[in-house]
């Protein structure tokens, strides 16, 4: 599980490795690790670090003193390395240290060519010719910004990575890597917020421990594969603000059958999904929670979708039974008067009953006021804008949601009381006790219609399978969506790694990735 923390629990762990050691070490320790990091991926570029040129980009804090000391030891291992300051300030033992070991220092800032001061007497240039270096390198080092950001970048900082980052957008493959120094500069360190120009980074070497920012989206779409250092910071006893499922903790969350496992036992999933208008939402939700491994499906729908259900799934149990959990809504056209009484009866006779449900899609304009937290919403971004705009006097769009995923996500739990997934390219599930869960597993590709469904009956499947346990425990709900979300994400990877999928190929995926999840874990 990787775990992230805020700007303020991070600087609290720090404190007592700060008073303890002597000044600087942490950071040292911090830019040696970064040095590193860039050293191998110099060599796997270049084969070597020697001759590789390397650009900082330097800032006014600790985060341009990480990336100047990091640097240095670049430096000193033969690299050709520029500084780009783009403040009045700069770290001054990382600039003095970057000098000793033969790199160069120059400033985009100061009026009419006139260097600025307390800046190591950097030589000026031309944003331009700063661009330009920077574009032609083999590694960028985005050291402007860290955990002392408040807001995005602003002036000659702000007006560089806007530049450079069209530059290396357009750019052919070939163009240096970019690798962020604790974070991307000038993402929201606590909420993954993106206001301003960032530079999309391939690689983000983050210190002490992850920041809650970098998991969660839209910053998360931007700070490429994420390597911790571990600076042996005391983070016991802190709750993080967010987490992120592996696989390893999504076996640990499966339902698997024991020797004596019947189909009863292992959990009966029921389905209300797709109308006459609608028919494959029947029959993806269906297959998402059958190849997700529901002990048994029964459906409930107008006849010609079960007929094609059944023609699709034969493993489909038509009609009323027990079940342990619901899937409700994906392809329900809620003007379909018949189908969309059913979903309300089932939902109503669940939340008597005391059952667990995911509601999706369709289903979501047919929730009641309040529900408990095992019932799961499982919107995408317009769906969300559209339950909290009916529910207050707040005109939310779509847009509004991509850019604030979380926030969002907590204002629908706040308003239903219901577990949330809201669905994207990183998935965030915000479950009880304010618990909040951000994935990543999946393709660009999974952007398909009819993906989501397959989510529902997958996940479905799974609250079906610990029924007991979610009621007994319902901050288990929010594990439970987590877990859905990597396994569909990964199923599209392996469906077909590095091309198009269709919704069906993903719940035909689901089998192979949960044993893959498995593996290792064996039978309980
Ligand atoms: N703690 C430690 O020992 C260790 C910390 N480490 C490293 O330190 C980093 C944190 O360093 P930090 O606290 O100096 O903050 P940092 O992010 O470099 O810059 C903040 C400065 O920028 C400015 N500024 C703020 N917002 C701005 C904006 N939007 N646009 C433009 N400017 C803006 C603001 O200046 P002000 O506006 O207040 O004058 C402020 O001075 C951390 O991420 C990690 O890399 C590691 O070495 C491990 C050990
Ligand atoms: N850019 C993306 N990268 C990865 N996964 C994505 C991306 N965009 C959407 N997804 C995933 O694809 C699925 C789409 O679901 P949804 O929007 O409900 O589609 P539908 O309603 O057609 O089934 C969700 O699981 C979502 O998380
Ligand atoms: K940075």
């Amino acid at each position: 599980m990787i775990l992230g923390y805020t700007a303020a629990q991070v600087r609290a762990a720090e404190q007592p490795l700060l008073e303890s050691g002597p000044a600087g070490a942490l950071m040292e320790r911090a830019a040696f690790a970064l040095a590193v990091r860039v050293g191998r991926l110099l060599r796997e570029r270049r084969g070597r670090v020697r001759g590789s040129a390397v650009v900082l980009l330097v800032g006014p804090g600790n985060n341009g003193g990480d990336a100047l000391h990091a640097g240095a030891e670049l430096a000193r291992r033969g690299a050709r390395v520029l500084a780009v300051l783009t403040s009045t300030r700069a770290h001054d033992a990382g600039l003095a240290a970057l000098v000793a070991a033969g790199g160069r220092v120059v400033t985009v800032v100061g009026e009419d060519g006139v260097p600025p001061a307390g800046a190591g007497g950097a030589e000026p240039v031309w944003l331009g010719d700063a661009i330009a270096e920077a574009s032609a390198c083999d590694v960028v080092l985005d050291g402007l910004l860290g955990i002392g950001a408040r807001g995005g970048l602003r002036g000659e900082a702000a007006e560089l990575v806007l530049l450079l980052a069209e530059l290396l957008a357009d750019d052919a493959p070939g163009g240096p890597a970019v690798v962020a120094v604790d974070t991307p500069s000038g993402v929201g360190v606590d909420d993954g917020a993106v206001a301003g120009p960032l530079l999309p980074a391939d690689l983000t070497v983050t210190f002490g421990a992850a920041k809650a920012g970098l998991l969660l989206p839209p910053a998360s779409g931007v700070v490429g594969q994420v390597e911790v250092v571990d600076l042996g910071l005391d983070l016991v006893g802190r709750t993080p603000a967010v987490a992120r499922l592996e696989r390893d903790d999504v076996a640990a969350l499966w339902p698997v059958p024991g020797a004596s496992a019947q189909k009863y036992s292992r959990g009966v999933l029921g389905v209300v999904a797709g109308t006459a208008a609608y028919p494959g939402a029947g029959v993806l939700t269906v297959s998402g929670a059958v190849r997700g491994g529901a002990g048994m499906v029964r459906y409930l729908g107008p006849p010609g979708v079960t007929a094609a259900v059944l023609s699709a799934r034969p493993e489909v149990v038509a009609g009323e039974g027990r079940v342990q959990a619901w899937a409700l809504g994906p392809g329900v056209d809620p003007h379909d008067r018949v189908q969309a009484d059913r979903v309300r009866d089932v939902l109503g006779e669940a939340l008597v009953q005391g059952l667990p449900v995911v509601v999706d899609a369709g289903g979501l304009s047919l929730l009641p006021g309040r529900v408990p937290p095992w019932v799961v919403l499982t919107p995408h971004a317009g769906e969300l804008a559209d339950l909290v705009s009916v529910r207050t006097d707040e005109e939310v769009g779509r847009a509004a949601v991509e850019a604030e995923p979380l926030r969002w996500a907590r204002r629908a739990r706040e308003l239903t009381g219901a577990t949330v997934l809201l669905k994207g390219p990183t998935t965030v599930v915000v479950g009880v006790h304010d618990a909040v869960y951000a994935q990543a597993d999946g393709p660009a590709w999974l952007a398909t219609a009819g993906s989501g469904d397959v989510l529902t009956g997958l996940l479905g499947a799974l609250l079906a399978g610990r029924a007991a346990d979610v009621l007994e425990d319902p901050t288990l709900a929010a594990a439970l969506a987590a877990a859905a979300a990597l396994v569909h994400g990964r199923a599209a990877e392996r469906a077909q790694p590095g091309g198009p999928v269709s919704a069906l190929a993903v719940a035909d995926a689901l089998p192979a990735e949960v044993a893959a999840v498995l593996d290792g874990r064996g039978a309980r």
